[in-house]
């Protein structure tokens, strides 16, 4: 038997009678994330799990406060970056080359014909909930601050590391859209009852309880890797799916990719095998991770919310929010009132200041539009809604020097909160930077 891969990210421990437990414990950081290096770790190890000779495996968590808060954020804005600097023909493939291994490290996880516990307590969130998915037998604490979901669309991307197939196999399509759609979490209690997780145990018994499991020589396969697993029809599927489609489309405008793409992946992976799946969400992650919009809500809706928060706990935020944002607010009233009726019809159709339930067929138009209108505005009523985005940016390019470069995030975070600018473009420093103003 070939030693452990070396590992940064996790520790190791051996039971006498052969069960190996894996700590995710990240040196220098307060949070567990999937960096890209954790996850070439654990794919690793899944690689390794396949020809030893352990009884079992039992994953945990070596943070006191949470189990994993997902793939690195910070990670993923700079991978963007890195995909957009190729060659146009070269995008497609480099983007399933690099986000492909977490989905991969996960179903070889599971397929590695030993059983696999998990014991979580705290926050399991996004690639962090798809690994408590991925294993076996699933513990959770029954603490409050116990939670497992995947808040993904919250930031324009969808849950690439087979959450968009794990979960509604557990939970049945209609029980996991909240999860999936809104990042609405579910607590031990809710998990168990679902099916999301195996057992609820009180803080403090959830390795001895996964232990326990393991002991019990249980078939180490997954519901949907067993002979007996029947998949939905297709019809089935969008019998549920194609009503929230078209009602999450109408109320967003087709601004947001990431819902339906993520009821793509419902829709072509649920009739089909879990190999299949996972390779469908992959196919449709390749072009969501292309766009604009999950940049543009990593960057302000995560990056700029733990730096606001931040600075807001030191009572330091920077001074001039609440002017800066009232100027953009009103700048861009001025130019919607002075284009009269176009400018009011711009504003619904942009979602600027929330956005107005609309017309379904077009909406769908809107979200599948490339380039997107933002980048080649045709009708009159997107020339206008750029030209009142414009405006606000002309705030931001007056204010350069009033803010520091690098709180430009959370400035843009503020102006979303207090005047309105819409979460897909970021906010009026992030549209002046990739526009300009005019
Ligand atoms: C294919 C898979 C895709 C994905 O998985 S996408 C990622 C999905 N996950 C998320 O969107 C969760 C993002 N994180 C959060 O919402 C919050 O965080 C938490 C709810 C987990 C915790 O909130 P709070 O207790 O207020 O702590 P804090 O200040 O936000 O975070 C503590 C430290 O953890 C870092 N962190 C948290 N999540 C991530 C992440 N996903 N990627 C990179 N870093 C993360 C922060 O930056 C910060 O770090 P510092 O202590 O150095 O300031």
């Amino acid at each position: 038997m070939s030693d452990l891969p070396k590992m940064t990210n996790f520790r190791t421990r051996r039971t006498d009678d052969g069960i190996l437990h894996l700590i995710f414990d990240m040196p220098d950081r307060s949070m567990n994330v999937f960096s890209n290096q954790a996850i070439h770790e654990i794919e690793a190890f899944a690689d390794w799990l396949k020809g030893s000779d352990v009884l079992g495996v039992v994953i945990s968590s070596g943070k006191s406060n949470a189990f994993c808060a997902g793939a690195d954020l910070t990670e993923l804005a700079e991978a963007y970056e890195m995909i957009m600097a190729a060659p146009k023909e070269k995008r497609d493939a480099l983007t399933v080359d690099h986000f492909s291994p977490i989905g991969r490290a996960f179903r070889k996880l599971e397929t590695a014909d030993k059983p696999v516990a998990v014991a979580a307590h705290g926050l399991a969130l996004g690639g962090g909930c798809e690994l408590f998915l991925a294993c076996h037998y699933r513990v959770l604490t029954d603490a409050k601050e116990t939670q497992i979901g995947l808040p993904e669309s919250l930031v324009g991307l969808l849950p690439g590391g087979g959450g968009t197939q794990r979960l509604p196999r557990f939970t049945g399509v209609e029980q996991s859209l909240g999860v999936l759609l809104e990042g609405a979490r579910f607590d031990a209690q809710r998990a168990v009852a679902l099916g999301a997780a195996s057992q609820a145990v009180p803080p403090g018994q959830e390795t001895a309880a996964a232990e326990a499991w393991v002991r019990s020589k249980p078939d180490p396969r997954q519901p949907w890797d067993r002979p007996d697993w029947r998949q939905p029809t297709k019809d089935k599927v969008l019998s549920v799916t194609r009503p929230v489609r078209e009602k999450i489309l109408r109320q967003t405008g087709g601004h947001y990719p990431a819902e339906p793409a993520i009821l793509d992946c419902i829709d072509r992976g649920l009739p089909a095998t879990m190999d299949e799946g996972i390779a469908a969400e992959v196919d449709v992650f390749k072009d969501l991770v292309q766009r604009i919009e999950p940049r543009n809500m990593i960057a302000v809706k995560f990056l700029g919310r733990v730096e606001y928060d931040k600075r807001r706990r030191k009572d330091a935020l920077p001074t001039g929010l609440d002017a800066f944002a009232a100027e953009v607010k009103a700048a861009m009233q001025a130019k919607a009132g002075q284009l009269g009726a176009t400018g009011a019809a711009a504003l619904s159709f942009a979602g600027i200041d929330g956005a107005a339930p609309g017309d379904f067929e077009a909406a769908r138009e809107i979200a599948r539009r490339m380039p997107q209108w933002f980048e080649a505005p045709s009708s009159d009523v997107e020339k206008a809604a750029f030209a009142i985005l414009a405006a606000a940016a002309q705030v931001a390019s007056r204010h350069k020097g009033t803010f520091a470069p690098e709180d430009c995030n959370l400035v843009d975070l503020h102006c979303q909160q207090a005047a309105g600018f819409p979460a897909y473009l970021g906010g009026p420093f992030t549209f002046l930077a990739r526009y300009g103003s005019e």
